[in-house]
């Protein structure tokens, strides 16, 4: 049954799901996960006791925790075939495509669709958790003609990540600054690829599936890949001097000319991940010196934010503005900013799937129908541009 609705587009304050996973309010500057605050849980977690927090509802006991921890080391190798497969691939090719190419590629290996087993519940998240980085550092290596690093049991996982994306064991400042990172990026309520991933998942096919429809969503410049797109506006910017004529430029092109990293459905404040990995952007820079970029987007912050008047608007930087210039001083290239974030939103992810598989009803909205009826078929002889739409004159 149809009935009479307001269309809202994007969806803009419509419910799409009852969860418990996280909650943000997005005046007061809060966003917390399973009720704990970001800001405690970045500080005194780390990512995998954050992930299991999220995906079972719960803190870990040290037990539990050193299990989990443990499951993941083991599976952090891919299959040859895997590698095998991403060998093939172009390596011009995004890092993105290569991610979500080999996230559904698992499922060719390990789907059974057993979605009532909570075994097979805890491999998939296991393997998705311990097999994505892995994935992603073998295709950073191979586009560049090496053989994949092999993960290092002796490091944890965020420290073996950066391994095998450089071959250097990462001081403890760098790794636990990157764990935070991706305690930080993990889950976001409602965002569009957590919806994709919800709708994907209530269709009832395997979590492979889900990760993957999720990793294509956040690939866009409008969601995750803005981190990448920050920096090449920075890049292109140049200079502190440049930001205001290039403000300037792009607002008298089109008034509305979006400014990566800024603006957010939801934050109409200062999204606190950005302030957070601001000020480790700078823990960084004491030791490693400052990046030629941070104070150009500083100064293209307060342009836009106090002088365009964009903070009286609720436009203020998220948490796509500061991340690349913390990956940058740990040596990261521009195009895994996006990757690393879906490196940390699969803990999110599974969290949504394995929440939808508990009360699942299949994702199928309705529509408002803004075309024709009953028009006659045309034959192709007798059809004209202007005829193919109404058939009639
Ligand atoms: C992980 C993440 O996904 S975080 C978001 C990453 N994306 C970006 O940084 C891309 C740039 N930002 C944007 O495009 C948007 O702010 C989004 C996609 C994040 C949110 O989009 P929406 O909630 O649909 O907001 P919408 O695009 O309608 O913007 C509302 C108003 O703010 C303005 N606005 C929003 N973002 C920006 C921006 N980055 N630069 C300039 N103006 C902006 C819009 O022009 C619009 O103005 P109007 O009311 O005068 O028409
Ligand atoms: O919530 C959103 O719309 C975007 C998102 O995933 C985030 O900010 O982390």
């Amino acid at each position: 049954m149809t009935t009479a609705c307001e269309y809202k587009p994007g969806l803009e304050g419509i419910p799409a799901a009852q969860s418990s996973v996280s909650y943000i309010d997005g005046k007061k500057g809060i966003l917390e996960y399973r009720g704990i605050p970001i800001e405690e849980l970045a500080v005194k977690s780390t990512f995998l006791e954050v992930a299991y927090l999220l995906i079972w509802g719960k803190l870990p006991t040290k037990e539990e925790l050193a299990a989990f921890e443990t499951e993941i080391r083991y599976h952090r190798r891919i299959k040859y075939r895997i590698r095998d497969m991403m060998k093939c691939f172009p390596e011009t090719g995004h890092p993105m495509d290569a991610l979500q190419t080999s996230a559904a590629a698992l499922g060719l290996f390990y789907s059974r669709r057993a979605l009532d087993d909570q075994a097979y519940i805890r491999a998939a998240v296991v393997r998705l958790l311990a097999k994505i980085p892995t994935m992603v550092a073998a295709f950073h290596m191979m586009r560049r003609g090496n053989d994949p690093i092999q993960p290092n049991d002796n490091l944890d996982y965020s420290a073996n990540f950066l391994y095998m994306l450089t071959e250097r064991i990462p001081d403890p400042q760098e790794a636990e600054i990157f764990d935070r990172c991706l305690i930080l990026h993990a889950e976001h309520t409602m965002n569009a690829s957590t919806f994709s991933a919800r709708v994907t998942a209530s269709t009832l096919t395997d979590p492979y599936a889900v990760i993957a429809s999720a990793v294509g969503t956040l690939a866009g410049p409008l969601h995750g890949g803005a981190n990448e797109e920050v920096l090449e506006m920075l890049e292109e910017i140049g200079s502190v001097d440049n930001v205001r004529p290039y403000v300037e430029k792009c607002l008298k092109q089109n008034p509305k000319h979006k400014f990566m990293g800024f603006g957010h459905r939801v934050w109409k404040v200062k999204d606190p991940r950005a302030i957070m990995l601001q000020n480790w952007a700078e823990e960084l820079f004491e030791k490693k010196g400052r990046d030629e970029y941070y104070d150009v987007a500083i100064k293209l912050e307060k342009v836009l934010v106090e002088e365009k008047g964009f903070g009286e608007r609720g436009i203020y930087p998220n948490v796509d503005y500061y991340s690349g210039l913390v990956y940058r001083k740990l040596g990261i290239p521009n195009d895994l900013f996006t990757p690393i974030f879906g490196i940390s939103r699969v803990a999110g992810w599974l969290a949504h799937w394995k929440e939808q598989l508990e009360v699942n009803r299949i994702y199928r909205p309705t529509q408002i129908y803004t075309g024709d009826h009953a028009l006659s078929y045309i034959p192709m002889e007798e059809r004209v541009v202007s005829l193919q739409r109404n058939g009639k004159n």
